[in-house]
């Protein structure tokens, strides 16, 4: 029998025509899976914890950790009540956020995350994928921890915001002007990727659009078409994730790094993703990405404030099989298992003491 075939790799059937499905809008789904006041506090005080950090009043190491994406709620929520645990014991160095990936972005094509196709069959029932993306995201929050997300598809934004205290724009999208205006309404601390190609100018423009004011094209609550009016967000950063298959987190880029935010007139704050192009793609390399950072944070490096690890209850990456799968390994980019994540934030607290 044939080997059944990766996503990527199934045959579209031909389409004709565009077809339209109704979604529930944002404010439908918030009222089917509500917040309420101890929930919105909880948020409230996360972000506030993370906006800490970066304003350097709080000089704990932020440390956003989790699956490169999520395709398994029931795997998610077993990873993070071993990340409760663990962000409590390190809690004196560390501010522990969970990676709640939701959405991917594909460097061609492939398999688009929980929230358009929750079932990982090409089905694409994405009433379900949001309604499940929110419902984990909200009993993560109960749980206590902080939730990062990526923010790829604007409209999705106002389905998830309320639950996020961190939030990603891509390598792909942070040159993007919508992405820059969607950063400048949220309430979460949004971290700026530089480019694929390691450039970090992109960033450090996105981070001064996104500190301004806009108006700009929305869908509102109802899913009817807005003209939204934003504040800016001023609690943004840089994120240094590598590029063309290069690093950059060593101590001369976050130097040259540190120096062009602040000839941009912005305060230096950025955090390594040690996975990505900064490992090689290589899960095995993060904890090198790690220490590396933690010698630059000890020699006195103080615009380094965060770190990324992709990491889950098991090591690797496997193809996406329906009905082959194993439990708690990522179906997207190789990560760390548990025992070595739970390793390596031990090591960066106790260095960090
Ligand atoms: O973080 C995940 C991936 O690096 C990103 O989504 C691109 O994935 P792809 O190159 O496998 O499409
Ligand atoms: C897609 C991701 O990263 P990047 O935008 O750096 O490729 C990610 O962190 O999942």
């Amino acid at each position: 029998m044939n080997a059944p075939l990766a996503l990527a790799e199934q045959p579209q059937s031909p389409m004709t025509e565009s077809l339209e499905r109704p979604l529930p809008s944002p404010a439908q789904l918030r009222q089917r899976l509500p917040l309420d006041a101890d929930q919105r506090a909880r948020v409230a005080a996360q972000r506030e914890a993370i906006q800490a950090i970066l304003e350097g009043r709080d000089d704990r190491l932020l440390v956003v950790v989790g699956p490169c994406s999520i395709h398994d709620p029931k795997a998610a929520l077993d990873y993070a009540r071993r990340l409760v645990p663990l962000a409590e014991a390190v809690a004196d160095r560390l501010l522990v956020v969970m990676r709640v990936y939701v959405e991917k972005p594909r460097t061609t094509v492939g398999w688009k995350g929980l929230a358009y196709d929750p079932h990982l069959d090409g089905s694409d029932d994405m009433p379900r994928g949001l309604a499940l993306s929110r419902e984990l995201m909200r009993e993560i929050v109960d749980l206590g921890l902080p939730v990062a997300t990526e923010l790829l598809q604007p409209m999705i934004a106002p389905y998830l915001e309320d639950l996020l205290a961190w939030a990603a724009i891509g390598a792909r999208t942070t040159e993007s002007q919508i992405h820059r205006e969607l950063a400048s309404g949220l309430g979460a601390v949004v971290g700026f990727k530089n480019g694929t190609d390691g450039g970090i100018q992109v960033a450090i423009d996105a981070i001064q659009a996104a500190a301004r004011a806009h108006h700009h094209f929305a869908l509102g609550a109802e899913g009817q078409p807005v003209m939204r009016t934003t504040p800016g967000n001023a609690h943004t950063h840089l994120v240094l994730r590598g590029g063309h298959g290069e690093p950059n987190y060593q101590a001369s880029h976050v130097a040259k790094a540190r120096r062009a935010l602040s000839e941009a007139g912005l305060t230096p704050r950025l955090m390594v993703d040690c996975s990505h192009a900064n490992s090689r793609k290589d899960h095995r390399r993060q904890g090198e990405v790690l220490l590396e950072v933690l010698a630059q944070r000890l020699a006195g490096e103080t615009a380094l404030c965060g770190v990324m690890l992709e990491s889950h209850l098991h090591e690797g990456k496997q193809p996406l099989k329906p009905g082959a799968l194993r439990y708690g390994v990522s179906v997207t980019d190789a990560c760390l298992g548990w025992e070595s994540t739970e390793h390596l934030l031990q090591l960066a607290a106790r260095r960090l003491r």
